[in-house]
């Protein structure tokens, strides 16, 4: 069974992810981690984030290890994650890995922006999970210590804009996805509903 999970920042789509491979016993990919990875590892050496050849050699030689690396939930790799994104390069040098993992057999779950639509089109399950702006934000602030909630919906509006509106696997509905708005929803309604999507769509 293939699982694709997409959505705006903070919407919830990484916990419902994860609780769908629980579930369904599938293994689990976080595809805005191996972003947020090259952005890291781009910040480290101080790479210029504009620089699409520079970039796309360090996602092509990606050190998985920084997946592990706490940094990768700060503001600012979040940030340079959603800047480097947009370029061409970059996403042609994680295409395969992400393809592999999406292809392995029994299947799997992968959440991102671009998991219905580029990685995994042909996938049977699509959700697009989504929550109103100042929910998410909210949820992140309650997510980082001493952040600024005002900061926090800026930035995460920015990045809806970056990752939204970039020529390349922009982030949107697929045609053959079900919507689940969280912003009403407690986590384990959440969840509930997604399991419930996934079992209609693979019955
Ligand atoms: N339905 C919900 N109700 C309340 N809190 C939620 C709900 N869903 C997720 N959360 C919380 O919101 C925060 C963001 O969720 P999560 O990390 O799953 O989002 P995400 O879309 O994967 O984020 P990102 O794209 O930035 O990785 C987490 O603290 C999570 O526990
Ligand atoms: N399939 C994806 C996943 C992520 N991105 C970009 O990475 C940024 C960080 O992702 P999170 O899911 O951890 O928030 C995100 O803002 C996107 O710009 C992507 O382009 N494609």
């Amino acid at each position: 069974m293939l699982i694709a999970v997409d959505g705006p920042a903070a919407s919830g789509k990484g916990t419902i992810a994860r609780a769908l491979a629980r579930h369904f016993g599938l293994p689990h990919m976080d595809t805005g981690a191996l972003y947020r990875a090259v952005g890291l590892s781009a910040l480290d050496r101080a790479t210029s984030l504009d620089d699409g050849p520079a970039l796309a050699a360090l996602a092509a030689a990606l050190d998985l290890s920084l997946l592990e690396d706490p940094r990768l939930r700060h503001a600012a790799t979040a940030d340079a994650a959603s800047r480097i994104s947009a370029l061409p390069a970059v996403r042609g040098a994680l295409l395969a890995l992400q393809r592999s993992f999406a292809a392995q057999p029994g299947g799997a779950v992968l959440d991102g922006r671009d998991i219905g639509t580029v990685i995994a089109p042909h996938a049977p399950a699509k959700l697009f999970v989504t929550a109103s702006p100042q929910v998410r934000a909210a949820r992140r602030h309650a997510e980082l210590p001493g952040s600024d909630l005002d900061a926090v919906l800026a930035d995460i509006l920015a990045r809806d804009a970056r990752d939204s509106g970039r020529a390349d696997a922009p982030l949107k509905q697929a045609p053959d996805a079900d919507l689940l708005d969280t912003s009403e929803m407690t986590i384990d309604g959440a969840v509930q509903r997604a399991i419930h999507l996934v079992q209609s769509r693979t019955a």
